[in-house]
């Protein structure tokens, strides 16, 4: 029966799973697709990482399959997600599992990345096939191997009903925009979408938090409105050569290590108010490369609750910028409905990139499917 995830063409339910690169733990959504139109969304779940589980993953970040501390991080990866996974596969029907893991490393510069832990060992835990690895194809071609929910922005946009190009910003660890075309049928067309990753968001407020205050994010965003961006600071951060790059382009977690030290002197308020302004000017540079104007900016993950941030975007950006969950969408879940999408995608032989959302020569679908063994 599972084998026959492929060769169906109706919806299925899939549940997508998504650990992000802030490191604060996993999402979990079901959604029924056919792998092009997204039919419904399901019920969805999160679970925190303890602070045992993420000293483990954050020992291993930067990590390929061979280092020390990754045998760690892929366990305590596998098990956080099939006990999520469990909760929401006991109670509604799940044809198929789009396990995306931690990111520890990503060199698409050398063809590398790298995401904990292996799909069979959910597979058989949860008995439901699974995709995962969804990126490795993407960067063995070429590609930057990320962004990857692009696609997923598309199918939404069409869900939500847009009728004009409309552009996604994920404020996660990293920031991502995905400019798409909705009257453009297939996501992998030319001019259907444009994607690539903005810059820093959240993760290095996060890391000052904890640096300085031994706290985990900045809620709300209500220190950073407290203070004041250094702006000489913020003109030195933009001469990085990434914001001059022309997309599609994708970041590690931690490549911009010196942020952190950059700000050192400043005091707290105003460090982690030049991090949200170092954030929303990336993403201004990179609103430039948008193919035409956008009817609005629909702003997805964490950051989307950082009053700072979200302010500052709407006084420097002259599109509408609107939370996204003001259409209907989820901004806590679309990450991980994203890889529920995708792997209905793989399943069926579908691309989960394109030129212009990753830089690959050509629409590729990534990912492995791995069966339950039972
Ligand atoms: N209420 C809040 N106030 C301020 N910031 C918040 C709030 N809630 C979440 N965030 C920020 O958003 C982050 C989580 O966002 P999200 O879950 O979208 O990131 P992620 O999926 O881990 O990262 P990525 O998308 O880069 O993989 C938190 O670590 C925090 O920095
Ligand atoms: C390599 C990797 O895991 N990249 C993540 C990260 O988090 C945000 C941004 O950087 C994006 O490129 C990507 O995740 C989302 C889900 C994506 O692939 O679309």
């Amino acid at each position: 029966m599972a084998r026959a995830v492929g060769s169906e063409n109706g919806p299925i339910w899939a549940l997508g799973m998504m650990s992000g690169t802030s490191l604060d733990g996993v999402d979990a959504a079901l959604v029924q697709t056919d792998g092009t139109r997204v039919f419904a969304f399901g019920p969805s779940a999160y679970t925190d990482y303890t602070d045992a589980q993420r000293a483990e993953l954050r020992a291993a970040l930067g990590q390929w399959p061979d280092g020390s501390e990754v045998k760690n991080a892929a366990r305590v990866g596998e098990a956080a997600h099939i006990a999520l996974a469990q909760t929401l596969v006991a109670g509604n029907p799940t044809d198929l599992l789009g396990y995306h893991g931690q990111t520890l490393a990503h060199d698409p510069a050398n063809a590398r990345t790298h995401q904990a832990g292996d799909g069979q060992v959910l597979a058989d835990a949860l008995e439901v096939p699974v995709v995962w690895d969804f990126r490795s194809q993407d960067v063995a071609e070429g590609g930057e191997g990320a962004p990857l929910a692009p696609f997923f922005h598309h199918a939404c946009a069409r869900f939500i009903g847009a009728e004009a190009p409309i552009a996604f910003l994920n404020l996660g660890g990293v920031g991502n925009v995905t400019w798409v075309d909705p009257r453009i049928d297939a996501p992998e067309a030319p001019d259907a979408c444009l994607a690539f990753d903005t810059g820093p968001a959240n993760a290095p407020i996060n890391d000052l938090m904890q640096v300085r205050r031994g706290i985990a994010l900045d809620q709300g965003g209500a220190l950073a409105l407290s203070g004041t961006a250094n702006t000489e600071f913020v003109q030195s951060f933009l001469a990085h050569p990434y914001f001059t790059r022309q997309p599609p382009k994708s970041l590690d977690r931690d490549a911009f290590p010196d942020l952190l030290t950059s700000v050192a002197d400043l005091p707290d308020a105003d460090a982690v108010r030049t991090l949200a302004a170092c954030a929303v000017e990336a993403v201004a540079q990179g609103m430039r490369h948008c193919p035409s104007p956008p009817t609005a900016l629909l702003v997805t993950g964490g950051g989307r609750k950082n009053a700072a941030l979200m302010q500052e975007l709407s006084a420097r950006l002259s599109v509408p910028v609107q939370d996204i969950d003001d259409t209907g969408l989820d901004g806590d879940m679309l990450e991980a409905q994203a890889f529920a999408y995708l792997a209905v995608r793989v399943a069926r032989g579908l691309p989960t990139s394109a030129p212009s959302t990753t830089g690959v020569a050509v629409p590729v679908g990534g990912g492995r499917v791995s069966y339950p063994l039972s």
